[in-house]
């Protein structure tokens, strides 16, 4: 794993520019790692959230090391010896009971991780502007470097700069991913194609736990459809970079939210800073080295009629260490439909969501301002 910035003090030089905060003010489309390198020492207005929605509230109980609320750890070896069905009934109670959990043994080797974590930092160490080269406004775009949730509509950005790559149709893809780092490539290609591995397996056995699965044909012609595109839908991978944040009470790395897709599989440093919600309360993920941290999206809750949980998230900063994750997103394709499975629709549980077109779905996460979990909502039959 690699070592975490250590916030340093700035020169005398950039402080002459930053005394003044109107100039700040300007920049900060530029991303937060930028914010950091010019020096400044106060959290420019465009990222001080109302006193309510700060971290740290008192109505924000958050637990941490107190050993009552431990996500669960989920031991993968398992899934392929005679503890499957097991391992699956711990993957179907933290699906439902949490939205999230971590998994070890997974089987990705610990090289293909630590470099991609190494590259993912060597590529935040590059010079502004070699990484302004990504930077654009259009998120359909194949790589993309930004800042915040989403730059174009955020009312109060966060403390978070991005690389998103888009990993299919790899063929299309790839010469637009950066060619520098030299080797970001080839390491982002091997580590993409070893967490979509890991995402199918997940997925199979989180399937199975619902009495589905993509190997055999189901009843309903519908799951059979949407079963197909699960194993074939799109990936995406986010380069999270969090550098130290003067004041990282008046703001967070990401504001609370819920993941769109299917699964996600989240790699994460030595830092912590991930916390979900958990009975109405946040709780702290201590980062396990080697471990990923998986959870349910808005569209798994939907195909599972509710059953899995897509739970809301959030990540604090602080002022001392910047914090690296890799988030690899798996989701159904664009131009396909999520809606409950009809073998999990019945008498005693109804139907609980509309149908949705994919495309939709990403449209209003696309234009609208930050909400916590708008389009799931939206989804809802009451
Ligand atoms: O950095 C993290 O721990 C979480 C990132 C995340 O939630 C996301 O990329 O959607
Ligand atoms: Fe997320």
């Amino acid at each position: 794993m690699s070592p975490a910035l250590v916030a340093t003090p700035a020169s005398p030089q950039s402080m002459m520019s930053i005394t003044n905060e109107h100039p700040v003010e300007s920049q900060y489309q530029k991303g937060v790692k930028h914010l950091y390198e010019i020096g400044i020492r106060r959290v420019p207005l465009k990222y001080i959230l109302p006193v309510s929605e700060r971290p740290n509230q008192t109505h924000w109980k958050t637990h941490t090391t107190d050993g009552s609320l431990q996500l669960p750890v989920i031991d993968l070896s398992g899934l392929h010896g005679p503890r499957r069905s097991q391992v699956v009934r711990s993957l179907a109670s933290a699906c439902e009971n949490y939205g999230f959990f971590q998994v070890v043994n997974h089987g990705i080797p610990n090289e293909v991780i630590s470099n991609m974590m190494d590259v993912t930092k060597r590529f935040f160490e590059l010079p502004s502007a070699e990484r302004e080269k990504y930077m654009s406004a259009d998120m359909s775009k194949p790589v993309r470097y930004g800042t915040s949730f989403n730059q174009l509509k955020d009312s109060v950005f966060c403390w978070r700069d991005f690389l998103k790559l888009v990993c299919n149709p790899l063929e299309d893809v790839l010469s637009h991913w950066p060619s520098s780092p030299m080797d970001l490539r080839g390491l982002a290609v091997t580590y993409a194609k070893e967490t979509k591995f890991l995402y199918l397996m997940i997925l199979e056995a989180i399937l199975e736990s619902l009495g589905l699965t993509t190997t055999k044909n189901t009843t309903a012609d519908t799951d059979d459809q949407i079963l197909s595109e699960l194993k074939d839908g799109s990936q995406q991978m986010f380069l999270n970079f969090y550098p130290p944040c003067p004041e990282p009470d008046l703001t967070f790395g990401l504001r609370s939210h819920s993941d769109f897709g299917i699964l996600t599989l989240l790699l994460q440093d030595e830092v912590a800073g991930l916390q979900i919600k958990h009975q109405g309360r946040w709780l702290a993920v201590e980062p396990i080295p080697g471990s990923f941290v998986v959870n349910v999206g808005d569209q798994l809750e939907i195909f599972s009629n509710g059953r899995y949980k897509s739970v809301l998230h959030r990540v604090v900063v602080n002022s001392s260490m910047s914090r690296i994750s890799v988030a690899s997103l798996h989701s159904l394709p664009s131009q396909s439909a999520v809606r409950p499975a009809e073998k999990l629709i019945n008498q005693t549980n109804p139907r609980r969501y509309r149908d949705t077109d994919i495309a939709a779905f990403l449209h209003h996460i696309k234009s609208c301002d930050y909400q916590e979990k708008g389009v799931l909502e939206s989804r809802k039959l009451t």
